[in-house]
């Protein structure tokens, strides 16, 4: 189906969409409207004004697209396509703002920050329809000119046409080989090709080396990123069912235990993630939290009994478990449920109080009494309890690299200056996790990014310091608990003793989250 008045549809109808929210398109082909410019679209489609809401929110508020696109969907009704569409459109505008600059750079006749950037979010939410999404060019055309007609101008919607019939002209291998026909630098190719700033193609080639990767996969790593992500579920171990979403069409999940892949739509509809026994979470971060859950800890001497403090009193031999850096809650979650069967209690701790507040109302579904949530400062814990927890995670404050296919906006707004102020911090809440474990426990240290400064540095500074502590095989946690076999993830430690592990898109289908599991001796 089209949406011009010559191929059936009225100016201004809503274009029709298949079960995956795409448009569709009977021919195939790229048409253009022939009808003048009076008889053209004049009132934005919701679908498309939804993207270019999220868009403006994204570049002029620093809005997280996440957040912004659910309200904006639920303000304008969409429907389950007309939303699927929208959704597709801004993450994919998001997501590949730099193919699509780099495009609309050779078919604007003035620099791009010369726009008005309202206009240039426009632009790329028709580049993304042209070259990202199989829209009818006619259709993508009408409708996007037809948006900006509607909420910014006539004006500025003739240059819209104008730019977005030139970018039609070409598809998208076409521009990419256009774009870099006298590029030999394999950075900038890279960069150009998938959409990522060079810094993080440079960083991510460096992190893929780091780990015992090679150079080579970064193409694949990269395209990974800018593919949707299908929603992870975990149901809370003895807790939630994945009954449910089995019934509604999800997948068994193939490397952690109780989870699943969920590509129905809205996960709100399933009673137990609306209950919070069944939670949203990338398989990664189950597998990180499963390997600290399950991993071999040392009996703790007789003087070494835990403090009390503000810890719960467990009984005598249960554990008690520190998630240290707790917030929104989703590994806390899934670590009290596991605790449940240890028995272990959990402290929570989470120094800013809206997020503490959220990851109250993760832990709800599990047993009061077995949980309490600290606000504060992780980097003092250990000083205040040291010696206190068997097992702690420290899921440190990160630039997030590993999940750049989540946070469609967030390569752009990273910056390496970020990785300078997360140093300090990540050394210090490690630092914190090794105090705060009592003598034969394990702190696991994880970042859902493969950065070497966040990651590897981070772990060779702690056993520098700290030459007693033991790094554990924390590849082979990871397998002994995957149940899809070995998940190759290990790097082994310069020393020869242990290996850190690290998760990848494009070879686990999980965030590239990483993990250290290290133990304090007896
Ligand atoms: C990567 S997130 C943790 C995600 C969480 N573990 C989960 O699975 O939902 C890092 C958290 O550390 C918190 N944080 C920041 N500074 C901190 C500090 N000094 N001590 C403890 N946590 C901190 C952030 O607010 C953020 O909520």
């Amino acid at each position: 189906m089209s949406d011009t008045p010559g191929a059936g549809q009225r100016p201004g109808q809503r274009p029709r969409r298949n079960e995956k929210g795409r448009e569709r398109n009977r021919s195939g082909e790229r048409k253009f409207s022939q009808s003048a410019p009076s008889q053209r679209t004049r009132k934005a489609d919701p679908a498309r004004l939804v993207a270019f809401e999220v868009l403006r929110a994204v570049a002029a508020e620093d809005a997280y697209a996440n957040l912004v696109l659910p309200v904006s969907i639920r303000k304008h009704r969409l429907d389950r396509r007309d939303a699927g569409f929208a959704t597709e459109l801004a993450y994919g505008a998001l997501r590949g703002q730099g193919t699509y600059d780099a495009v609309l750079a050779r078919c604007v006749d003035r620099p791009l920050a010369q726009l008005d950037p309202a206009v240039l979010d426009a632009l790329r939410i028709g580049a993304h329809q042209l070259l990202g999404m199989r829209v009818p060019a006619h259709a993508a055309l009408d409708q996007t000119v037809g948006l900006v007609r509607a909420v910014i101008g006539a004006g500025p919607a003739s240059l819209v046409n104008a730019v977005l019939r030139k970018v039609a002209a070409r598809d998208l291998a076409s521009w990419i080989g256009e774009l870099t026909a006298n590029q030999t630098d394999g950075v900038k190719i890279a960069s150009l090709t998938h959409s990522h700033p060079e810094w993080i193609v440079r960083a991510l080639r460096q992190s893929l080396v780091a780990h015992g990767r090679t150079v080579e996969e970064i193409d694949e790593l990269l395209e990974a990123d800018n593919a949707a992500p299908v929603v992870n579920l975990v149901a809370l171990p003895g807790l939630g069912s994945l009954d449910e979403a089995l019934a509604e069409g999800a997948e068994p999940g193939r490397l952690a235990e109780g989870s699943a892949y969920f590509a129905g739509g809205d996960v709100g509809r399933l009673a137990g993630v609306r209950e919070g026994t069944l939670r949203v979470q990338d398989t990664g971060s189950q597998l990180v939290a499963r390997a600290l859950a399950a991993v071999d800890l040392l009996p703790a001497g007789p003087e070494n009994g835990a403090v009390a403090g503000s810890v719960p009193a467990p009984d005598a031999g249960s554990e008690r478990w520190l998630d240290l850096c707790a917030g929104p809650g989703g590994k806390s979650a899934l670590l009290a449920a596991l605790g449940r069967s240890v028995p272990a209690t959990l402290v929570a701790n989470e120094p800013v109080p809206h997020r503490a507040q959220l990851v109250r109302q993760a832990l709800r579904p599990v047993d009061g009494g077995t949980w309490t949530v600290r606000v504060g400062d992780g980097r003092e814990v250990g000083q205040e309890e040291p010696e206190s927890y068997d097992r702690v995670l420290v899921d440190a404050p990160c630039t997030g690299l590993g999940a750049l296919r989540r946070r469609p906006e967030a390569r752009w707004r990273r910056k390496p200056a970020d990785l300078v102020e997360l140093a300090p911090l990540q050394r210090g809440l490690l630092e914190s996790a090794l105090e705060a474990v009592r003598p034969g426990g394990v702190v696991a240290y994880v970042t859902c990014s493969p950065h070497h400064a966040e990651t590897l540095a981070v772990v060779e500074d702690a056993l520098r310091r700290r030459p007693e502590m033991e790094l554990l095989d924390s590849g082979a946690a990871l397998d002994a608990v995957s149940i899809g076999g070995p998940l190759n993830s290990a790097r082994p430690a310069a020393s020869g003793a242990g290996s850190t592990a690290q998760l990848w898109p494009h070879l686990h289908g999980t965030d590239a989250m990483f993990l250290a599991l290290i133990r304090k001796p007896v």
